[in-house]
């Protein structure tokens, strides 16, 4: 029995994500032929394989007992948190590069304009002092 993951597939489903979400974590096979799904849909199966499924511990949405039904909704609401979690984790250290990124670039912007002054005044000092040594000629 094969497994998908169709977290990233939620809100493109032409079929709505809540169908999805009821069947997670279930064996949702007669769900999927019962839609009459297409070829289209056969062929994207592919994108959203993860690994086969051991059929004995499988569980139907027709409900074999509300208990393992229970937990096998748990599992999918935590694989579902998980993955939350884990976009959360990458959305936290690349919001880290962006304030990082923030607090150098005024930085570099105010060095560089400070040493292009710098040498724009020793230029002219320069010049001053070549002035006075051409008229002291
Ligand atoms: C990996 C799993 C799934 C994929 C890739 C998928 C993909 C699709 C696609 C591409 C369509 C558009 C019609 C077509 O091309 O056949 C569709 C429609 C639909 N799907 Fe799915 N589907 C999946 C799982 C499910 C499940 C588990 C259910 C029900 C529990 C479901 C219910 C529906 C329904 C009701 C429609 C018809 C929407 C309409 O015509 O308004 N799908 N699905």
């Amino acid at each position: 029995m094969q497994a998908y993951n169709v977290t990233n597939f939620l809100n493109d489903h032409p079929g709505g994500k809540e169908v999805l979400l009821v069947a997670a974590g279930k064996d949702a096979s007669e769900e999927f032929e019962e839609a009459g799904h297409g070829s289209a849909a056969r062929l994207m199966l592919d994108e959203f394989y993860v690994g086969e499924i051991d059929p004995s511990t499988k569980t139907t949405t027709s409900s074999v007992s509300t208990t393992t039904t229970t937990t096998a909704t748990n599992s999918s609401i935590n694989f579902l948190e998980n993955h939350q979690k884990i976009d959360h984790y990458q959305d936290k250290s690349s919001r880290q590069n962006v304030k990082l990124l923030q607090f150098l670039v005024p930085i570099l912007i105010l060095g560089l304009g400070s040493t292009l002054l710098r040498w724009k005044k020793t230029l002219a000092d320069l010049s001053t002092v070549h002035d006075a040594q051409i008229s002291t000629l």
